[in-house]
Protein backbone atom coordinates (compact mmCIF):
# COMPACT_ATOMS: atom_id res chain seq x y z
CA UNK A 1 0.00 0.00 0.00
CA UNK A 2 1.05 3.86 -0.46
CA UNK A 3 3.83 4.90 2.36
CA UNK A 4 2.03 8.06 4.17
CA UNK A 5 3.86 11.24 4.76
CA UNK A 6 3.31 14.56 5.60
CA UNK A 7 4.74 17.39 3.59
CA UNK A 8 5.62 19.26 6.43
CA UNK A 9 7.93 16.35 7.64
CA UNK A 10 9.55 15.50 4.52
CA UNK A 11 13.05 16.44 4.14
CA UNK A 12 14.50 18.12 0.64
CA UNK A 13 16.28 14.61 0.27
CA UNK A 14 13.02 13.01 0.65
CA UNK A 15 11.14 14.70 -1.55
CA UNK A 16 13.77 15.38 -4.10
CA UNK A 17 13.75 10.87 -3.88
CA UNK A 18 9.96 10.56 -4.32
CA UNK A 19 10.45 13.11 -7.22
CA UNK A 20 13.10 11.02 -8.89
CA UNK A 21 10.73 8.24 -9.12
CA UNK A 22 13.83 5.88 -7.53
CA UNK A 23 13.95 3.69 -10.41
CA UNK A 24 15.07 6.47 -13.26
CA UNK A 25 18.66 5.20 -13.20
CA UNK A 26 19.90 3.49 -16.07
CA UNK A 27 23.42 2.41 -14.48
CA UNK A 28 21.88 -1.19 -14.59
CA UNK A 29 20.77 -1.85 -18.12
CA UNK A 30 23.40 0.57 -20.08
CA UNK A 31 25.98 -1.83 -20.95
CA UNK A 32 23.22 -4.27 -22.16
CA UNK A 33 21.26 -1.73 -24.34
CA UNK A 34 24.42 -0.86 -26.03
CA UNK A 35 25.70 -4.23 -26.77
CA UNK A 36 21.84 -4.69 -28.13
CA UNK A 37 22.62 -1.68 -30.25
CA UNK A 38 26.07 -2.80 -31.60
CA UNK A 39 24.58 -6.19 -32.45
CA UNK A 40 21.57 -4.92 -34.64
CA UNK A 41 24.23 -2.31 -36.37
CA UNK A 42 26.93 -5.28 -36.84
CA UNK A 43 24.17 -8.00 -38.06
CA UNK A 44 21.23 -6.68 -38.98
CA UNK A 45 18.42 -8.92 -39.44
CA UNK A 46 20.09 -12.05 -37.88
CA UNK A 47 20.73 -10.19 -34.71
CA UNK A 48 17.12 -9.21 -34.17
CA UNK A 49 16.10 -12.76 -35.43
CA UNK A 50 18.33 -13.66 -31.98
CA UNK A 51 16.20 -11.45 -29.97
CA UNK A 52 12.87 -12.59 -30.83
CA UNK A 53 14.20 -15.66 -29.65
CA UNK A 54 15.61 -14.44 -26.60
CA UNK A 55 13.25 -11.99 -24.75
CA UNK A 56 10.33 -13.09 -26.56
CA UNK A 57 9.89 -16.84 -27.19
CA UNK A 58 9.20 -16.61 -30.84
CA UNK A 59 11.63 -19.19 -32.26
CA UNK A 60 11.00 -18.63 -35.94
CA UNK A 61 12.61 -16.24 -38.46
CA UNK A 62 9.69 -14.12 -39.58
CA UNK A 63 10.67 -10.37 -39.18
CA UNK A 64 7.58 -9.07 -41.14
CA UNK A 65 3.80 -9.67 -41.28
CA UNK A 66 2.38 -10.05 -44.88
CA UNK A 67 -0.60 -8.50 -45.59
CA UNK A 68 -2.40 -11.72 -45.82
CA UNK A 69 -1.84 -12.41 -41.99
CA UNK A 70 -2.78 -9.08 -41.03
CA UNK A 71 -5.91 -9.65 -42.56
CA UNK A 72 -6.71 -13.02 -40.91
CA UNK A 73 -5.71 -11.88 -37.61
CA UNK A 74 -7.91 -8.60 -37.59
CA UNK A 75 -10.89 -10.93 -38.91
CA UNK A 76 -10.75 -12.68 -35.10
CA UNK A 77 -11.15 -9.44 -33.26
CA UNK A 78 -14.97 -9.64 -31.14
CA UNK A 79 -17.30 -7.05 -32.81
CA UNK A 80 -17.39 -5.37 -29.20
CA UNK A 81 -13.71 -4.79 -29.98
CA UNK A 82 -13.78 -4.05 -33.28
CA UNK A 83 -16.31 -1.00 -31.98
CA UNK A 84 -14.77 -0.16 -29.08
CA UNK A 85 -11.44 0.84 -31.70
CA UNK A 86 -13.37 2.34 -34.15
CA UNK A 87 -15.24 4.84 -31.23
CA UNK A 88 -11.54 5.59 -29.99
CA UNK A 89 -10.23 6.28 -33.68
CA UNK A 90 -12.91 8.47 -34.12
CA UNK A 91 -12.27 10.39 -30.67
CA UNK A 92 -8.79 10.36 -31.55
CA UNK A 93 -9.06 11.56 -34.80
CA UNK A 94 -11.28 14.47 -33.80
CA UNK A 95 -9.18 16.00 -31.30
CA UNK A 96 -6.13 15.52 -33.46
CA UNK A 97 -7.62 16.80 -36.61
CA UNK A 98 -7.74 20.23 -34.43
CA UNK A 99 -4.08 20.95 -34.50
CA UNK A 100 -3.57 20.89 -37.73
CA UNK A 101 -2.94 24.34 -38.30
CA UNK A 102 -2.21 27.17 -40.98
CA UNK A 103 -0.26 29.67 -39.50
CA UNK A 104 -0.29 33.36 -40.46
CA UNK A 105 1.91 35.57 -42.66
CA UNK A 106 3.01 38.68 -41.13
CA UNK A 107 4.60 41.51 -42.40
CA UNK A 108 7.56 42.56 -40.13
CA UNK A 109 8.19 45.69 -41.86
CA UNK A 110 6.39 47.25 -44.90
CA UNK A 111 7.64 45.20 -47.62
CA UNK A 112 9.04 42.36 -45.43
CA UNK A 113 6.85 39.12 -45.47
CA UNK A 114 7.86 36.29 -42.68
CA UNK A 115 5.36 32.96 -42.13
CA UNK A 116 6.06 29.06 -41.71
CA UNK A 117 4.39 26.30 -43.47
CA UNK A 118 4.35 22.35 -42.00
CA UNK A 119 5.95 19.97 -43.76
CA UNK A 120 5.16 16.22 -42.56
CA UNK A 121 8.40 14.38 -41.57
CA UNK A 122 8.69 11.87 -44.66
CA UNK A 123 9.94 8.69 -42.75
CA UNK A 124 9.10 7.60 -39.58
CA UNK A 125 9.38 4.62 -36.95
CA UNK A 126 6.24 4.25 -34.57
CA UNK A 127 7.02 2.06 -31.33
CA UNK A 128 4.01 -0.32 -29.91
CA UNK A 129 4.69 -1.98 -26.91
CA UNK A 130 4.07 -5.43 -26.26
CA UNK A 131 6.02 -6.77 -23.10
CA UNK A 132 4.24 -7.34 -20.24
CA UNK A 133 0.75 -5.95 -21.75
CA UNK A 134 -0.34 -5.93 -25.60
CA UNK A 135 -1.47 -1.89 -26.39
CA UNK A 136 -3.56 -1.82 -29.65
CA UNK A 137 -4.05 1.94 -27.67
CA UNK A 138 -0.67 3.26 -28.45
CA UNK A 139 -1.24 1.68 -32.13
CA UNK A 140 -3.66 4.57 -32.26
CA UNK A 141 -2.32 7.23 -30.69
CA UNK A 142 0.69 7.50 -32.59
CA UNK A 143 -0.48 6.46 -35.92
CA UNK A 144 -3.17 8.96 -36.32
CA UNK A 145 -1.41 11.74 -35.87
CA UNK A 146 1.28 10.53 -38.08
CA UNK A 147 -1.79 10.50 -40.70
CA UNK A 148 -3.20 13.34 -39.77
CA UNK A 149 0.50 15.34 -40.11
CA UNK A 150 0.44 13.35 -43.88
CA UNK A 151 3.71 11.29 -43.49
CA UNK A 152 4.33 9.17 -46.06
CA UNK A 153 6.43 6.04 -44.56
CA UNK A 154 5.34 4.89 -41.66
CA UNK A 155 6.78 1.48 -40.15
CA UNK A 156 5.62 -0.04 -36.74
CA UNK A 157 7.94 -2.27 -34.71
CA UNK A 158 6.21 -4.41 -31.93
CA UNK A 159 7.84 -7.32 -30.19
CA UNK A 160 6.53 -10.48 -31.77
CA UNK A 161 4.11 -13.15 -29.32
CA UNK A 162 5.87 -16.63 -29.30
CA UNK A 163 4.13 -17.96 -32.68
CA UNK A 164 5.66 -15.12 -34.59
CA UNK A 165 2.45 -12.99 -34.91
CA UNK A 166 1.10 -9.74 -32.63
CA UNK A 167 -2.15 -9.83 -30.86
CA UNK A 168 -5.23 -9.55 -33.06
CA UNK A 169 -6.66 -6.40 -31.82
CA UNK A 170 -3.18 -4.73 -33.40
CA UNK A 171 -4.14 -6.20 -37.00
CA UNK A 172 -6.86 -4.87 -36.63
CA UNK A 173 -6.08 -1.43 -35.67
CA UNK A 174 -3.18 -1.87 -38.55
CA UNK A 175 -5.79 -2.86 -41.31
CA UNK A 176 -8.39 -0.28 -39.85
CA UNK A 177 -6.23 3.00 -40.25
CA UNK A 178 -4.50 1.23 -43.66
CA UNK A 179 -1.15 1.14 -42.47
CA UNK A 180 0.81 -2.44 -43.48
CA UNK A 181 4.43 -2.23 -42.84
CA UNK A 182 4.23 -4.50 -39.18
CA UNK A 183 7.55 -5.50 -37.98
CA UNK A 184 8.26 -7.97 -35.31
CA UNK A 185 10.99 -6.66 -33.14
CA UNK A 186 10.29 -5.37 -29.70
CA UNK A 187 12.79 -3.62 -27.24
CA UNK A 188 15.86 -1.93 -27.71
CA UNK A 189 16.18 -3.99 -30.50
CA UNK A 190 13.57 -2.56 -32.61
CA UNK A 191 14.15 1.35 -31.46
CA UNK A 192 18.16 0.39 -33.21
CA UNK A 193 16.60 -1.40 -35.91
CA UNK A 194 14.27 2.02 -37.15
CA UNK A 195 17.70 4.07 -36.35
CA UNK A 196 20.22 2.31 -38.20
CA UNK A 197 17.93 0.34 -40.85
CA UNK A 198 18.38 -3.03 -41.36
CA UNK A 199 17.87 -5.30 -44.70
CA UNK A 200 14.52 -6.09 -43.18
CA UNK A 201 13.50 -2.61 -41.56
CA UNK A 202 13.85 0.47 -42.75
CA UNK A 203 16.03 3.03 -41.04
CA UNK A 204 13.38 6.06 -40.28
CA UNK A 205 13.98 9.85 -39.82
CA UNK A 206 12.17 9.99 -36.61
CA UNK A 207 11.53 7.41 -33.61
CA UNK A 208 8.30 7.81 -31.81
CA UNK A 209 6.61 5.50 -29.22
CA UNK A 210 6.73 4.57 -25.72
CA UNK A 211 8.68 1.44 -23.58
CA UNK A 212 9.91 -0.05 -21.17
CA UNK A 213 13.54 0.75 -19.69
CA UNK A 214 15.22 -0.53 -22.42
CA UNK A 215 13.06 0.66 -25.27
CA UNK A 216 13.62 4.15 -23.23
CA UNK A 217 17.56 4.19 -22.74
CA UNK A 218 17.64 2.79 -26.47
CA UNK A 219 16.20 5.99 -27.97
CA UNK A 220 17.76 8.38 -25.90
CA UNK A 221 21.48 6.77 -27.42
CA UNK A 222 20.29 6.88 -30.94
CA UNK A 223 19.89 10.12 -31.22
CA UNK A 224 23.41 10.54 -33.53
CA UNK A 225 20.99 8.53 -36.24
CA UNK A 226 17.68 9.33 -36.06
CA UNK A 227 15.22 12.06 -33.77
CA UNK A 228 12.99 10.83 -31.51
CA UNK A 229 9.94 12.11 -29.65
CA UNK A 230 10.32 12.21 -26.06
CA UNK A 231 10.99 10.23 -23.25
CA UNK A 232 7.99 7.86 -22.48
CA UNK A 233 8.69 5.09 -20.14
CA UNK A 234 7.14 3.63 -17.34
CA UNK A 235 3.71 4.94 -16.42
CA UNK A 236 3.00 6.89 -13.35
CA UNK A 237 -0.10 9.65 -11.43
CA UNK A 238 -0.04 11.95 -8.99
CA UNK A 239 -4.05 12.51 -7.63
CA UNK A 240 -4.37 15.75 -6.01
CA UNK A 241 -7.59 14.90 -3.67
CA UNK A 242 -9.56 17.44 -1.20
CA UNK A 243 -11.66 15.67 1.52
CA UNK A 244 -14.38 15.76 -0.77
CA UNK A 245 -12.84 12.96 -3.15
CA UNK A 246 -13.91 9.08 -3.65
CA UNK A 247 -11.41 6.77 -2.23
CA UNK A 248 -12.92 4.09 -4.36
CA UNK A 249 -12.27 5.88 -7.01
CA UNK A 250 -9.00 7.08 -5.82
CA UNK A 251 -7.82 3.52 -5.61
CA UNK A 252 -8.75 2.47 -8.87
CA UNK A 253 -7.09 5.53 -10.60
CA UNK A 254 -3.94 4.82 -8.76
CA UNK A 255 -3.91 0.70 -9.79
CA UNK A 256 -5.18 1.66 -13.36
CA UNK A 257 -0.89 3.16 -13.20
CA UNK A 258 0.37 0.84 -10.89
CA UNK A 259 -0.49 -2.30 -12.68
CA UNK A 260 1.43 -1.67 -15.92
CA UNK A 261 4.78 -2.45 -14.60
CA UNK A 262 6.50 -2.88 -11.20
CA UNK A 263 8.80 0.41 -12.29
CA UNK A 264 5.30 2.60 -12.54
CA UNK A 265 5.25 4.36 -9.75
CA UNK A 266 1.42 6.12 -8.11
CA UNK A 267 1.02 8.89 -6.06
CA UNK A 268 -1.52 10.60 -4.10
CA UNK A 269 -1.42 14.33 -2.61
CA UNK A 270 -4.29 14.94 -0.12
CA UNK A 271 -5.59 17.31 2.47
CA UNK A 272 -6.91 14.99 4.52
CA UNK A 273 -5.45 12.39 6.05
CA UNK A 274 -8.79 10.56 6.16
CA UNK A 275 -9.03 10.13 2.37
CA UNK A 276 -5.14 9.08 2.27
CA UNK A 277 -6.14 6.15 4.95
CA UNK A 278 -9.42 5.18 3.11
CA UNK A 279 -7.86 5.31 -0.11
CA UNK A 280 -5.18 2.52 1.33
CA UNK A 281 -7.34 0.38 2.68
CA UNK A 282 -10.29 0.18 -1.79
CA UNK A 283 -6.77 0.03 -2.77
CA UNK A 284 -6.24 -3.44 -0.48
CA UNK A 285 -10.31 -4.55 -1.43
CA UNK A 286 -9.75 -3.56 -4.84
CA UNK A 287 -6.18 -4.78 -5.69
CA UNK A 288 -6.94 -8.62 -4.60
CA UNK A 289 -8.90 -9.06 -7.53
CA UNK A 290 -6.55 -7.33 -9.77
CA UNK A 291 -4.78 -10.05 -12.50
CA UNK A 292 -2.07 -8.14 -12.79
CA UNK A 293 -2.07 -8.31 -8.74
CA UNK A 294 1.85 -8.74 -8.50
CA UNK A 295 3.09 -6.25 -11.08
CA UNK A 296 0.48 -3.58 -8.81
CA UNK A 297 2.26 -4.94 -5.65
CA UNK A 298 5.47 -4.23 -6.82
CA UNK A 299 4.65 -0.81 -8.19
CA UNK A 300 3.11 0.38 -5.02
CA UNK A 301 6.46 -0.61 -3.41
CA UNK A 302 7.81 2.47 -4.97
CA UNK A 303 4.58 4.62 -4.06
CA UNK A 304 3.93 7.26 -1.90
CA UNK A 305 1.05 9.25 0.10
CA UNK A 306 1.72 12.65 0.87
CA UNK A 307 -0.86 15.05 3.79
CA UNK A 308 -0.42 18.79 2.63
CA UNK A 309 -1.83 21.30 4.64
CA UNK A 310 -3.48 23.50 1.36
CA UNK A 311 -4.26 22.19 -1.78
CA UNK A 312 -1.89 24.54 -3.03
CA UNK A 313 1.09 23.43 -1.62
CA UNK A 314 -0.24 20.13 -3.75
CA UNK A 315 -0.07 21.71 -7.06
CA UNK A 316 3.79 23.11 -5.77
CA UNK A 317 4.35 19.36 -5.28
CA UNK A 318 3.24 18.14 -8.38
CA UNK A 319 4.51 20.98 -10.17
CA UNK A 320 7.83 19.50 -9.21
CA UNK A 321 7.04 16.19 -9.40
CA UNK A 322 5.95 16.94 -12.98
CA UNK A 323 3.84 13.69 -13.56
CA UNK A 324 3.03 12.26 -16.55
CA UNK A 325 -1.06 12.28 -15.67
CA UNK A 326 -2.26 14.65 -13.18
CA UNK A 327 -5.61 13.68 -11.80
CA UNK A 328 -7.40 16.46 -9.76
CA UNK A 329 -9.79 15.05 -7.52
CA UNK A 330 -11.30 18.37 -5.99
CA UNK A 331 -14.25 20.48 -6.22
CA UNK A 332 -14.37 22.97 -9.08
CA UNK A 333 -11.30 21.68 -10.17
CA UNK A 334 -11.38 24.21 -13.39
CA UNK A 335 -10.39 26.88 -10.05
CA UNK A 336 -7.37 24.95 -9.75
CA UNK A 337 -5.59 24.20 -13.37
CA UNK A 338 -4.06 28.09 -13.67
CA UNK A 339 -1.95 26.46 -10.84
CA UNK A 340 -0.50 23.58 -13.09
CA UNK A 341 2.85 24.11 -15.03
CA UNK A 342 4.19 20.95 -15.06
CA UNK A 343 2.65 17.92 -16.12
CA UNK A 344 1.89 15.98 -19.61
CA UNK A 345 -2.23 15.51 -19.67
CA UNK A 346 -4.54 16.42 -17.00
CA UNK A 347 -8.04 14.98 -15.63
CA UNK A 348 -10.72 16.75 -13.94
CA UNK A 349 -12.72 16.09 -11.28
CA UNK A 350 -14.14 12.71 -10.00
CA UNK A 351 -15.69 11.29 -13.45
CA UNK A 352 -12.41 11.61 -15.11
CA UNK A 353 -11.06 8.39 -14.84
CA UNK A 354 -7.14 8.75 -16.74
CA UNK A 355 -8.15 5.26 -18.21
CA UNK A 356 -10.26 7.95 -20.51
CA UNK A 357 -7.00 9.25 -21.58
CA UNK A 358 -5.50 6.13 -22.24
CA UNK A 359 -7.96 5.14 -24.39
CA UNK A 360 -10.71 7.04 -26.20
CA UNK A 361 -11.55 10.31 -24.76
CA UNK A 362 -9.50 12.01 -27.88
CA UNK A 363 -5.77 12.99 -26.41
CA UNK A 364 -3.20 11.31 -26.50
CA UNK A 365 -1.61 8.58 -24.55
CA UNK A 366 2.07 8.98 -25.22
CA UNK A 367 3.44 11.47 -22.56
CA UNK A 368 6.90 11.87 -20.53
CA UNK A 369 7.29 10.55 -17.25
CA UNK A 370 10.01 10.65 -15.11
CA UNK A 371 9.87 14.17 -14.44
CA UNK A 372 10.44 14.78 -18.42
CA UNK A 373 6.98 16.85 -18.27
CA UNK A 374 9.13 20.18 -17.13
CA UNK A 375 10.30 20.09 -20.59
CA UNK A 376 8.69 17.77 -23.05
CA UNK A 377 4.66 17.49 -24.20
CA UNK A 378 3.16 14.05 -25.19
CA UNK A 379 2.90 12.56 -28.89
CA UNK A 380 0.38 15.73 -31.01
CA UNK A 381 0.09 15.88 -34.77
CA UNK A 382 2.94 18.85 -34.04
CA UNK A 383 5.50 15.80 -33.11
CA UNK A 384 4.96 14.36 -37.05
CA UNK A 385 5.89 17.45 -38.58
CA UNK A 386 8.12 19.90 -39.28
CA UNK A 387 7.66 23.53 -39.15
CA UNK A 388 9.67 25.45 -42.07
CA UNK A 389 9.58 29.39 -42.41
CA UNK A 390 9.66 31.11 -45.34
CA UNK A 391 10.42 35.14 -46.21
CA UNK A 392 9.42 36.81 -49.13
CA UNK A 393 11.38 41.05 -49.69
CA UNK A 394 10.05 43.24 -52.41
CA UNK A 395 12.37 45.85 -53.37
CA UNK A 396 10.48 48.78 -51.05
CA UNK A 397 11.25 45.81 -48.34
CA UNK A 398 14.76 45.29 -48.67
CA UNK A 399 15.08 49.57 -49.29
CA UNK A 400 13.55 49.76 -45.48
CA UNK A 401 15.15 47.01 -44.04
CA UNK A 402 18.53 47.02 -45.63
CA UNK A 403 20.26 49.50 -43.07
CA UNK A 404 19.30 47.17 -40.50
CA UNK A 405 20.81 44.28 -41.58
CA UNK A 406 24.27 46.52 -43.18
CA UNK A 407 25.19 47.70 -39.41
CA UNK A 408 24.33 44.14 -37.96
CA UNK A 409 26.38 42.67 -40.21
CA UNK A 410 29.52 44.96 -39.79
CA UNK A 411 28.74 44.74 -36.07
CA UNK A 412 29.63 41.06 -36.62
CA UNK A 413 32.85 41.33 -38.62
CA UNK A 414 30.95 39.08 -41.54
CA UNK A 415 31.47 41.75 -45.00
CA UNK A 416 29.91 39.43 -47.44
CA UNK A 417 26.61 39.67 -45.14
CA UNK A 418 26.63 43.43 -45.88
CA UNK A 419 27.24 43.07 -49.38
CA UNK A 420 24.56 40.58 -50.36
CA UNK A 421 21.94 43.87 -49.04
CA UNK A 422 24.05 46.67 -50.34
CA UNK A 423 24.54 45.74 -54.22
CA UNK A 424 20.39 45.19 -53.87
CA UNK A 425 19.87 48.66 -52.18
CA UNK A 426 18.05 51.83 -54.47
N1 LIG B 1 4.67 7.06 -21.03
C1 LIG B 1 3.81 6.61 -21.89
O1 LIG B 1 3.30 7.35 -22.70
C2 LIG B 1 3.45 5.15 -21.92
C3 LIG B 1 2.40 4.67 -22.72
C4 LIG B 1 2.14 3.32 -22.76
C5 LIG B 1 2.95 2.44 -22.04
N2 LIG B 1 3.96 2.93 -21.27
C6 LIG B 1 4.89 2.06 -20.56
O2 LIG B 1 5.53 1.25 -21.53
C7 LIG B 1 6.07 0.13 -20.88
C8 LIG B 1 5.84 -1.10 -21.71
O3 LIG B 1 6.76 -2.04 -21.24
P1 LIG B 1 6.73 -3.57 -21.62
O4 LIG B 1 7.94 -4.17 -20.97
O5 LIG B 1 5.41 -4.13 -21.32
O6 LIG B 1 6.87 -3.62 -23.20
P2 LIG B 1 7.99 -3.09 -24.20
O7 LIG B 1 7.49 -3.43 -25.56
O8 LIG B 1 8.39 -1.70 -23.92
O9 LIG B 1 9.26 -3.99 -23.90
C9 LIG B 1 9.31 -5.34 -24.21
C10 LIG B 1 10.69 -5.64 -24.75
O10 LIG B 1 11.67 -5.32 -23.78
C11 LIG B 1 12.82 -6.06 -24.04
N3 LIG B 1 13.35 -6.63 -22.82
C12 LIG B 1 12.66 -7.19 -21.80
N4 LIG B 1 13.53 -7.66 -20.86
C13 LIG B 1 14.77 -7.40 -21.32
C14 LIG B 1 16.07 -7.63 -20.81
N5 LIG B 1 16.27 -8.24 -19.64
N6 LIG B 1 17.15 -7.24 -21.54
C15 LIG B 1 16.95 -6.58 -22.71
N7 LIG B 1 15.72 -6.34 -23.25
C16 LIG B 1 14.66 -6.74 -22.55
C17 LIG B 1 12.45 -7.18 -24.97
O11 LIG B 1 13.02 -6.96 -26.20
C18 LIG B 1 10.93 -7.08 -25.09
O12 LIG B 1 10.52 -7.35 -26.41
C19 LIG B 1 5.45 0.08 -19.49
O13 LIG B 1 6.41 0.52 -18.57
C20 LIG B 1 4.30 1.09 -19.58
O14 LIG B 1 4.04 1.68 -18.35
C21 LIG B 1 4.22 4.26 -21.21
N1 LIG C 1 -1.36 4.69 -19.21
C1 LIG C 1 -0.48 4.47 -20.35
C2 LIG C 1 0.41 5.67 -20.50
O1 LIG C 1 1.25 5.83 -19.43
C3 LIG C 1 -1.23 4.24 -21.63
C4 LIG C 1 -2.07 3.01 -21.69
C5 LIG C 1 -2.25 2.13 -22.71
N2 LIG C 1 -3.12 1.21 -22.33
C6 LIG C 1 -3.51 1.47 -21.13
N3 LIG C 1 -2.88 2.57 -20.71
ZN1 LIG D 1 -2.70 3.11 -18.67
Amino acid sequence: MLKIYNLKELSKSKIEEISSRALTDDKDIEVDVKVILEGVKSDGDEYLKSCNKRFDNYNGDNLYLELSTLQELASKVSEDLQLAIKTAITNIKKFHQTQLIKEERIETTKGVVCWRENRAIEKVGLYVPGGSAVLPSTFLMLAIPALIAGCKDIVVCTPPNDKGLVNPAIAFCAISLGIDKIYLAGGAQAIGAMAFGTPSIPKVYKIFGPGNRYVNFAKSLVQKWTAIDLPAGPSEVLIIADEFANPEFLAADLLAQAEHGSDSQVVLVSTSSDILDKTNRAIAEQFTNLPRKEIALNALKNSYGVLIDRLEDGFSFSNEYAPEHLILAVNNPESYTHLIINAGSVFLGNYTPESAGDYASGTNHTLPTAGNAKAYSGVSVDSFLKKITFQKINKEGINNLGNTIEILAEAEGLQAHKNSVTLRLK
